[in-house]
């Protein structure tokens, strides 16, 4: 197994532990897929010094800002060129739908070719420092050595959003996919190399948080972590990284009020309440798993809501008929689990689901299906805590400020929606919600051009946008005096 990616060459683990290995599985019927190498902490201090080299020697230091663009512009062109077997992988390691697979690769291509756009086109900036004899600019430089770390539930996707802009600005970096999902990301690499990236630039080790991860975060040639994945990790993560005072931007999960008004088109809100809180069963960090009705129109929605919830088709995200994959492994499936077995007891009501399905065909994947909780309030953990399932509670409210009120009583921030046909309640609503990205009358888009992050606790920083792109760039101030003269401070010297 070569799974390994350090310094431009394919490896095994290293001789500490050369046979050690991890399966695979398909999260649909629990089948081995694959085994793939498991790195150890040598591995990831090879990555590391591999990647510190890269950065200070070699080709990488001196490509410009548009040959790094044009990088950017080949790996989008193979993207392309791959879409099917990347949609096809991504589908089998996480269980999403192909077609949910495509839009993931689609949209990555979009990112690479984003910031191919953008490198080079903000070298920095002149400042008039008040002085005819100073010129005074802003520059930007790499941050250095980046330790990017991806969740499984947008293998592809997360580390996408790290890999551009890091790559645009010139970083050179160690990456880790989730143990539970590396294989979209052995390809992407594969990718990388093939477009042309000298050796060390990037490196991919594979295994679990614990060990591979932390020690990517501890270790003293990396200059910046940039981690996606759960609250409790990422704490974990900025606390390792304080040490060195390195940089740190953490993605973090969500608990996204998705508000309706009454006057909102009926079948459009619930249509799209479903998406929000079902698509890729639930497992995405901006889901809308808190739907907030207004009192006039939440019996009926909660009803239609619960009626298409129960028609949708689960199955093989390979079958081009089904709708909603399976959770990703049963360690979350039994998670999620909990959290349905708990809700009653804090008073919400079972609307539908809570079970696994009946289908015999679906036995050994790791299936639920989707799950309306009614009479829920903001105190209950299953309104609290992101369950990341196929799981949506129902509060209801009876005017606007209520509504505010609920939608910003999270710990979270990361996203949520309005629904209504007033552009004042619309703007006001928007305006008030204290969460990275409100959408209005929509749920879910997300475009390279535009700061993806969240308030609160669901992290630090921006990805996408020109956000994206200054995590991974120092910014330096260059002050010369170009008629020097003796200052004389010290009049006696
Ligand atoms: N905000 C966003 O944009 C965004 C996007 C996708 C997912 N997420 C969040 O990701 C979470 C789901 O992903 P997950 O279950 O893979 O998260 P996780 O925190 O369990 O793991 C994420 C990554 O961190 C690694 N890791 C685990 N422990 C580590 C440690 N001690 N040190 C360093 N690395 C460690 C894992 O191996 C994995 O690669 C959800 O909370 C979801 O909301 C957020
Ligand atoms: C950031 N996003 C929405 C693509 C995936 C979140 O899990």
């Amino acid at each position: 197994m070569k799974d390994l990616y350090i310094d431009g060459i394919w490896s095994g683990p290293s001789a500490e532990q050369p046979e050690s290995s991890r399966t695979v599985l398909n999260p649909y019927d629990a089948g081995e897929l694959t085994t793939v190498a498991e790195a150890g902490s040598a591995d990831v201090d090879l990555a590391a010094r591999a990647a510190r080299r890269a950065f200070q020697q070699g080709a990488w230091p001196d490509t410009t800002a548009a040959e790094r663009g044009e990088l950017l512009r080949r790996i989008a062109d193979l993207l392309v060129r791959d879409r099917e077997e990347l949609a096809r992988i991504e589908s089998l390691d996480t269980g999403k739908t192909v077609a949910e697979g495509r839009i993931d690769v689609d949209d990555i291509t979009a990112v690479f070719r984003y910031y191919a756009g953008l490198a080079g086109v903000d070298a920095g900036r002149v400042i008039d420092a008040g002085n005819p004899d100073v010129v005074s600019r802003v520059v930007y430089e790499p941050v250095g050595v980046c330790a990017l770390i991806a969740p499984w539930n947008y293998p592809l996707l997360q580390m996408s959003w790290k890999l551009a802009p890091a790559l645009a600005a010139g970083n050179t970096m160690v990456i880790k996919p989730s143990e539970l999902t590396p294989l979209s990301t052995i390809q992407l690499v594969a990718l990388i190399a093939e477009a042309g990236a000298p050796a060390g630039v990037v490196n991919l080790v594979l295994g679990s948080g614990a060990t591979v991860g932390s020690t990517m975060v501890q270790h003293p040639e990396v200059d910046l972590v940039s981690f996606t994945g759960g609250l409790e990790t990422g704490r974990k993560v900025m606390s390792m990284a304080a040490a060195d005072i390195k940089k740190v931007a953490l993605e973090l999960g969500g608990k996204n009020p998705n508000v309706v008004f009454a006057d909102a088109d009926f079948d459009t809100a619930v249509d799209y309440a479903l998406a929000a809180a079902f698509f890729h069963s639930g497992q995405v960090c901006s889901a809308g798993s808190r739907l907030i009705v207004e009192d006039s129109v939440h019996d009926a929605f909660v009803a239609e809501l619960a009626r298409r919830a129960d028609a949708i088709r689960l199955g093989n995200g390979l079958d081009p008929d089904t709708e909603c994959g399976p959770l990703v492994s049963a360690e979350h499936r039994a998670k999620v689990e909990r959290y349905i077995s708990e809700a009653t007891g804090y008073g919400a009501r079972l609307v539908t689901g809570g079970t696994r399905p009946d289908d015999p065909e679906l036995a050994d994947g790791f299936f639920l299906r989707p799950t309306v909780f009614g009479d829920c309030t903001s105190d209950m953990p299953i309104v609290r805590e992101e369950v990341f399932g196929p799981v949506v509670t129902v509060e209801r409210f009876s005017d606007e400020s209520e509504a505010v009120s609920l939608a910003n009583d999270t710990e979270y921030g990361l996203a949520g929606a309005v629904w209504t046909s007033d552009a004042s309640v619309a703007q006001r609503v928007a305006n008030r919600m204290r969460h990275g990205t409100v959408w209005v009358n929509d749920y879910h888009p997300y475009v390279p051009q535009a700061e993806w992050g969240g308030f609160g606790r669901s992290g630090v920083g921006r990805e996408l946008g020109k956000a994206g792109l200054d995590e991974y760039r120092e910014a330096k101030h260059i002050y010369q005096n170009i008629r020097p003269q003796p200052m004389r401070w010290f009049a006696g010297a």
